[in-house]
C-alpha cells in the first residue's frame, strides 16, 4: 500500500539532521522516544550520544529503545527548530491536547532561554514517487523550551510485501503517525490496519497517535473539506489527532513536526520526573535538565551504560 507524501514530508521536516553528536561530558535528560511512520508514521526520540544512535537496517535493541536516554548539549539547532510555546493543534474537533502551554512541571523544569541558530534545513520536494524499501530512518534535532531534543523518525514502508520488514520497528513508538493521501479517500481506510499494527506492538496509552492527510495542495474547496471531514471522523475514533498537510509547498509540515517533538518531550521530561521524583532535578545554566540522586533501581538502570547520569 503507497501512501504519498510520507518520505518527502519526512524529507522536508527531517531536514539537516544527522550532525555528529558532540562529546558527551555534559548530559540532558531526555528519553528514547521514536515516531513510528506506518507507512508515514512518527516516533520520536531523544537522542543518545556519539555512535549510540540505532542503526536504520536494523530494529533498535531493548536496551536502545527503553532506556532514558543522556543526551548531550550538541551545536544549536536551526532557527525553525526552536520550540518555545506549546505549538497548536490543527483542528480542534480532532484533538485530544487542546491546552495551550505545556505543562506546568515541564515549564518549571526547563528553562527558557535563547540560543543563537545556524543554517536552514534542506527544503526538498522530489516529485518522482521511489518506494521506501523495509524502513527509513531520519534524526531531528529541536531545541525546546530551552533544552536539546532530538525525534528518530522511523518511516516504515507502506507497501504490503514490506509489512514484515515494517513491524520490526513499530515497537517502542512513542508517536505513531499514520498518513494517507487526500486525493484519494481509499488510502485514508488502510490507515486503520496500519495504526491497528503499530499499537499492537505497543503498551496500550502509551503513544501519540496522529492521522495526517498528505497532498492537501491538490485540493482545495469543497472537496479539501469533504475529505478532511471524512479524515476528523476517522481520527476521532483512532484517538487521533488529525493534520492536513502538503509535502510540495510545505503547508503545515513545520507545524505540524513541532507539535509532534512538543508533545513528545513534554511527554518525556513528565516520565523522567516521575521517575526521578525522590531526586532534585534542575536546569543547569539554562542548558540541561540536572539530575541529582539515584533513579528509581529499574532493569533499565542496572544495564551498563556508557552514558553515565550526571
Ligand atoms: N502534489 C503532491 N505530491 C506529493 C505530496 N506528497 C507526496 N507526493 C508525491 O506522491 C508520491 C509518493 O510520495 P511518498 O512520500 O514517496 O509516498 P509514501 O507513501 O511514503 O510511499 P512508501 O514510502 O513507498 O510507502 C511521490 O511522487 C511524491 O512526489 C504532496 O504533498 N503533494
Amino acid at each position: 500500500m503507497v501512501i504519498a507524501g510520507a518520505n518527502r514530508m519526512l524529507g522536508r521536516a527531517a531536514a539537516s539532521q544527522t550532525q555528529t553528536p558532540p562529546p558527551t561530558s555534559e548530559i540532558c535528560v531526555a528519553r528514547w522516544s521514536r515516531v513510528v511512520l506506518v507507512a508515514m508514521v512518527i516516533a520520536a526520540a531523544g537522542s543518545g550520544g556519539p555512535g549510540r544512535e540505532p542503526q536504520p537496517s536494523q530494529p533498535p535493541s531493548d536496551s536502545e529503545r527503553m532506556k532514558s536516554s543522556l543526551t548531550p548539549l550538541g551545536p544549536p539547532v536551526s532557527r525553525d527548530r526552536v520550540i518555545d510555546s506549546f505549538p497548536k493543534w490543527y483542528t480542534p474537533e480532532a484533538c485530544l491536547q487542546l491546552r495551550e502551554h505545556f505543562h506546568g512541571q515541564v515549564s518549571a523544569a526547563c528553562q527558557c532561554r535563547n540560543t543563537g541558530t545556524v543554517g536552514f534545513c534542506k527544503n526538498v520536494f522530489d516529485r518522482d514517487y521511489k518506494a521506501t524499501i523495509g524502513v527509513d530512518f531520519e534524526i531531528e534535532r529541536f531545541e525546546i523550551a530551552g533544552i536539546p531534543y532530538s525525534l528518530q523518525i522511523w518511516d516504515t514502508a507502506g507497501q504490503e510485501k514490506f509489512k514484515c520488514i515494517a513491524s520490526a520497528y513499530y515497537r517502542g513508538a512513542q508517536v505513531i503517525i499514520t498518513a494517507f493521501d487526500l486525493t484519494d479517500v481509499q488510502t485514508l481506510e488502510h490507515t486503520r490496519q496500519w495504526l491497528e499494527d503499530a499499537l499492537k506492538e505497543n503498551e496500550a496509552g502509551s503513544c501519540f497517535v496522529f492521522l495526517v492527510g498528505t497532498k492537501k495542495d491538490l485540493l482545495s474547496g469543497a472537496s479539501c473539506q469533504q475529505a478532511e471531514a471524512e479524515a476528523v471522523h476517522l481520527a476521532k475514533e483512532m484517538q487521533a489527532e488529525y493534520w492536513s498537510v502538503s509535502a510540495k509547498t510545505g503547508e503545515n509540515v513545520k507545524a505540524f513536526f513541532s507539535r509532534v517533538a512538543a508533545l513528545a518531550f513534554e511527554q518525556s521530561v513528565l516520565q523522567d520526573l516521575e521517575r526521578w521524583s525522590s531526586a532534585r532535578l534542575q536546569v543547569g545554566d539554562g542548558d540541561l535538565i540536572r539530575m541529582e540522586g539515584s533513579p528509581p533501581e529499574t532493569q533499565e538502570s542496572k544495564r551498563p551504560s556508557g552514558l553515565g547520569c550526571c
